[in-house]
């Protein structure tokens, strides 16, 4: 693992030189993903590198989780707290369509949290100009294969480190980066609302989603779910669709 550190460090800054631009920014969650990106970024640039915390009405204990991951590789960081921008847009948007009579709850969940995971990108790229950094996603092999995140969200990055590390992978990458306990041993959890576990949403296991990629037998139960996933999500991993030139 120590020498595919290394080559994704050494990856990570010739991206960032290649685009003519100074270090690499990361939204830190308290999850592994992020822990492990931000433990990279802060190995490529050790003075151009930047954790931003992002809570949208999320549960403190994250926050505190993040702070561990920002303490332990030493990075610097910025709190940005989108609470009160999130309630702000949620407010207008529910408005007009329940003016409209067209409010539905049910679908309007979802669109509240994806919207929790745009507010975080729009803020990565704002921070990103200011510093001139790239915007660095934690998206692992699994969540990019199941499209198992929010398109132009947490999706919505420059570079995409992890994507071919199984959870388990990012897992060993954690261990040997010397990543806290506390977050190696976590449920894997967007946080776009309280109590969401990925597993549970998704309806099969890390461990099995590693499997399948590792070409290993599963129960069909769980490849169906996956192989649906895959399906439904194949737009999430192309640029916008265009009409060829007429
Ligand atoms: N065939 C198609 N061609 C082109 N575009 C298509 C499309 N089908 C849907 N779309 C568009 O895509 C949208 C749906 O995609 P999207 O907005 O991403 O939303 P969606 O995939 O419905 O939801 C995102 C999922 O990712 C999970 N997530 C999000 C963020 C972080 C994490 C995490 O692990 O931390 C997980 C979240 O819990 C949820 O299950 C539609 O509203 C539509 O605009
Ligand atoms: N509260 C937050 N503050 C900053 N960034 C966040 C926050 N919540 C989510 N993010 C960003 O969105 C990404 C996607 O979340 P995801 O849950 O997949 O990763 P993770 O939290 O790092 O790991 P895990 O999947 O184990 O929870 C995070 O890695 C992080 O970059
Ligand atoms: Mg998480």
């Amino acid at each position: 693992m120590e020498d595919k550190i290394t080559k994704l460090v050494e990856w990570i800054q010739n991206q960032v030189k290649d685009a003519g631009l100074k270090g690499a920014i990361v939204g830190v969650s308290g999850g592994i993903d992020s822990a492990v990106v931000t433990y990279l970024i802060k190995r490529a640039f050790p003075e151009d590198s930047l954790g931003i915390i992002m809570p949208c009405k999320s549960n403190p204990k994250d926050q505190e989780d993040a702070l561990k991951v920002i303490e332990g590789c030493g990075i610097n960081h910025h709190v940005v707290d989108l609470s009160n921008t999130h309630e702000t847009l949620f407010n207008e948007i529910e408005k007009q369509l329940k003016d409209k009579g067209e409010w539905n709850e049910e679908a309007a969940r979802l669109g509240d949290a994806n919207a929790r995971a745009r507010l975080r990108m729009t803020t990565l790229y704002a921070v990103a100009n200011n510093y001139g950094y790239l915007v660095v996603g934690t998206d692992n092999a699994a969540e990019w294969h199941t499209g198992y995140f929010t398109k132009y969200g947490d999706g919505g990055v420059d570079l995409v480190p992890l994507v071919h590390f199984t959870k388990g992978e990012v897992r060993e990458l954690a261990k040997v980066l010397g990543v806290h306990d506390d977050i190696l041993t976590k449920a894997p959890s967007a946080g776009l609302w309280e109590g969401q576990s990925d597993e549970n949403e998704m309806g099969t296991t890390y461990n099995k989603i590693d499997s399948y990629l590792k070409g290993e037998e599963i129960p069909e139960k769980d490849k169906h779910i996956i192989e649906n996933m895959h399906k439904r999500t194949e737009h999430k991993r192309h640029l916008a669709a265009a009409p060829p030139k007429f």
